[in-house]
């Protein structure tokens, strides 16, 4: 491959800069050339790019976000977005194309793969969602974040005897709150891939903890979830007589200096995708597996399951009393 072209799409992960460093100079290293898609999918259709040369990378390892933008694209739903995305690819000169993403941005991948565009995927995103990958750039930080949020938010709810209920990201999975949860030590852990009732759970948990002489608790709860924050707050001071606030921690969580961790495997993970289309081998997902970089076919990768760690999550019920 002469020419590759390489993308950041959907919500932007801390260690996203560091991928595209390694992958552009592992590609320098090799005289190929590379063009940086500006706001992911969208810059395809758009034709927004700009060329990227040692240089152009200079000094981004260390910061959060992404140079090249991202962006959520409806257009690379439909078939049409598709072909029009590789034709553009075809003229911009593109023989491959690396995407760091998340699980959505590789389904589009997949169809680029299929549509004859050689595709190579990184994952990124703050989810750590993704099925063939332990491992994705951004989690580490975003947990790092809310954790220190989380610390903060114990500070108040202890002077004030409350109960503290921290919402953190994770769009659908409970990766992100499981182990925020288990590293601020958290009264209750509440993720969408394990049913729980407010009044006999959370309620009954707290109830037990104040027996213990527990004056104040800290729930996380994943916005995968879906539950109504206000309501259970309510519940709660209705049932235990505890007195509760609510605090939402957002896009902070997608933000600042990415964690020694995430810049590692962004490294090892961008020179890796980028060897991959050198050889002349595409269509795959580049995963971390027990700590080892391997690929997987990208469409053998969708269909993966990933669950999360039930017995980690017994385990931070267990030590919460
Ligand atoms: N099934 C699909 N078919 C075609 N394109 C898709 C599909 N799913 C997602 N995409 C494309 O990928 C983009 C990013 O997807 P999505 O918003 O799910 O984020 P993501 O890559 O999973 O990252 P994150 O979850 O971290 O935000 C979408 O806006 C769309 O352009
Ligand atoms: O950037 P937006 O559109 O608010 O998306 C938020 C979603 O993106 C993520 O931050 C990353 O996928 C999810 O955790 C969250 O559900
Ligand atoms: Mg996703």
């Amino acid at each position: 491959m002469k020419t590759i072209g390489i993308l950041t799409s959907g919500g932007d992960a801390p260690g996203m800069n560091a991928a595209i460093r390694s992958a552009v100079r592992t590609a320098c290293h090799s005289a190929m050339e590379v063009i940086g898609i500006h706001r992911g999918y969208q810059g395809l259709l758009h034709g927004d790019t700009v060329p990227l040369d040692s240089n152009a990378v200079s000094c981004i390892v260390k910061d959060g976000g992404t140079v090249l933008y991202t962006a959520r694209c409806q257009e690379m739903f439909t078939q049409e977005g598709i072909q029009k995305a590789v034709e553009n690819a075809r003229g911009m000169g593109l023989d491959g194309l690396v995407v760091i993403g998340g699980d959505g941005s590789f389904a589009a991948a997949e169809k680029l793969c299929a549509a004859g565009l050689p595709t190579v995927g990184i994952p990124g995103t703050i989810d750590n969602d993704i099925k063939c990958t332990d491992y994705t750039i951004g989690f580490d930080t975003a947990c790092n974040v809310a954790v220190e949020a989380i610390d903060r938010l114990r500070d108040t709810a202890r002077s004030h005897e409350k109960c503290s209920i921290i919402e953190v990201m994770g769009r659908n999975a409970g990766f992100l709150a499981l182990d925020v949860g288990l590293a601020v030590g958290a009264a209750d852990v509440l993720v969408p891939e394990a049913a729980f009732d407010v009044e006999h759970d959370v309620c009954q948990n707290i109830l037990e903890r104040k027996r213990q002489g527990k004056t104040h608790h800290i729930i996380v709860v994943s916005e995968g979830c879906k539950i109504d924050l206000q309501k259970m707050a309510e519940i709660i001071v209705e049932k235990t007589g505890v007195d509760s606030r609510i605090t939402i921690l957002g896009h902070i969580q997608r933000g600042g200096t990415p964690t020694m961790l995430d810049r590692v495997y962004a490294a090892k993970m961008g020179n890796y995708a980028v060897e991959l289309l050198r050889k002349g081998i595409a269509n795959r997902v580049v995963a971390i597996q027990r700590d080892q970089v391997v690929d997987f076919d990208i469409r053998e990768a969708l269909a993966m399951k990933k669950n999360i760690d039930f017995g980690l999550l017994e385990i931070c019920r267990n030590i919460s009393n």
